[in-house]
């Protein structure tokens, strides 16, 4: 029986929750598949400063680094919020991503027919849906050099180096080909340098797709657009603060921000989390949608492990469970015919799987 090694970050808030709900899942359809996940976990954000003084222990890094994948949770609270830049968990994420070299963000945004009702959008407008957007992840305004506040003075830098647009330019290309056949770049080119050369290395890579339709967006009109007709998009490439912002405009296209699913990937080991963050304002009331979570879990079989029956059994349940009106919470007003809590949710989905 083939056995894989799983690292899990539960992280802080409601991470513990949903990564409870997803381990449910993976073992159920482990068990249906016959296939074993070893777990270990691993001290992230919070907890680890809590617990060891740093938010990314050293362990973690080499024992995900060990691991075939990595299933994260989210990580964040208003208890570290005032501790200095280095010592705070979104410090530690960050340090982590790069760590892990995972420079392509891959977050699919997809329309549940049985959830059609569910987003404050007509559904005509958002019917079939099927958005995957390609963020850069380790580079741009969140890693830029020079960074500083002085209490009057504040500033951080975006850089993109060429390899740097090209690996990520190369992914969404690459992701069109397999799908509807368009990129839409997005940028601020208007304003931005370093906006301009992410557009003139995007144009530069079309060229060797000839088959894929690249046009260019500037960031502040895709979020209206994301709103208007999100329709209009198969694939957009984008760079980190824009692709952080667009995908959480896009869970609304979906219906809740507790839905969408991410693989962090580059060459070494994939993290798969939600995009959703630790959410403190709901955590520990067992009303957190664990769905994001399950998605990452299956994206995880289906990229890192290979597992593709899993991958799809996961999925199909989460929609029957749709389809048979179960809802967490946030969902709670759209054709609900039961609300269940965050636990129940998982149970639900693994029994639908059995
Ligand atoms: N990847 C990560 O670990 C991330 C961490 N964060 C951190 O999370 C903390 C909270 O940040 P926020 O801006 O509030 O963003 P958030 O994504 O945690 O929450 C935004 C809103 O969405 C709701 N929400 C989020 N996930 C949900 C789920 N699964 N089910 C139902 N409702 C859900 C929350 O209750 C909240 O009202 C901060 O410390 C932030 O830095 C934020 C984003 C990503
Ligand atoms: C908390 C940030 C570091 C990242 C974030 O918001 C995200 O990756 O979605
Ligand atoms: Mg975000």
């Amino acid at each position: 029986m083939k056995r894989y090694n799983i690292s899990l970050i539960k992280g802080d808030g409601i991470g513990p929750e949903i990564v409870d709900e997803a381990v449910k899942v993976l073992d159920t359809v482990a068990g249906a598949c016959s296939f074993t996940l070893d777990y270990k976990e691993y001290l992230m954000g919070g907890i680890a400063i809590d617990e060891t003084g740093v938010p990314l222990p050293t362990e973690t890094v080499e024992g995900v680094l060990k691991s075939d994948a990595c299933l994260f949770g989210a990580i964040g609270g208003e208890k570290w919020d005032t501790l200095p830049r280095d010592l705070r968990p979104e410090t530690g994420l960050l340090k982590f991503r790069e760590e892990m070299g995972v420079y392509a963000n891959l977050r699919p945004a997809i329309v549940y027919d049985e959830l059609v009702n569910a987003s404050t959008l007509k559904p005509e407008v958002i019917e079939g849906c099927d958005i995957m957007v390609v963020r850069e992840l380790i580079g741009g305004i969140y890693f830029g050099q020079p960074r500083a506040n002085d209490g009057q003075k504040a500033y951080n830098t975006m850089v993109y180096t060429k390899p740097e647009i090209e690996r990520i330019g190369k992914q969404a290309f690459e992701f069109a080909m397999k799908r509807d056949k368009r990129v839409c770049s997005v940028d601020k080119a208007n304003v931005l340098e370093v906006s301009q050369l992410w557009r003139d290395t995007m144009e530069e890579i079309a060229k060797d797709y000839p088959a894929v339709e690249l046009t260019h967006m500037y960031v502040d009109n895709a979020a209206m657009q994301l709103v208007r007709n999100p329709k209009q998009f198969d694939v957009i490439v984008t760079g980190n603060i824009f692709g952080d912002i667009l995908s959480d405009t896009a869970s609304m296209v979906v219906g809740s921000i507790g839905l969408l699913p991410s693989a962090s990937t580059g060459d070494k080991t994939a993290i798969y989390e939600p995009i959703h963050g630790s959410a403190p304002d709901i955590a520990g009331q067992g009303i957190a949608n664990p769905i994001a979570t399950i998605e990452s879990a299956a994206m995880m079989l289906r990229y890192s492990l290979g597992e593709v029956e899993a991958a799809s059994k996961i999925e199909t349940a989460i929609r029957n469970v749709l389809k048979d009106g179960y809802r967490t919470k946030d969902l709670a007003a759209y054709d609900a015919k039961e609300v269940v809590t965050t636990a129940e949710m998982g149970d639900i989905i693994a029994n639908y799987i059995k």
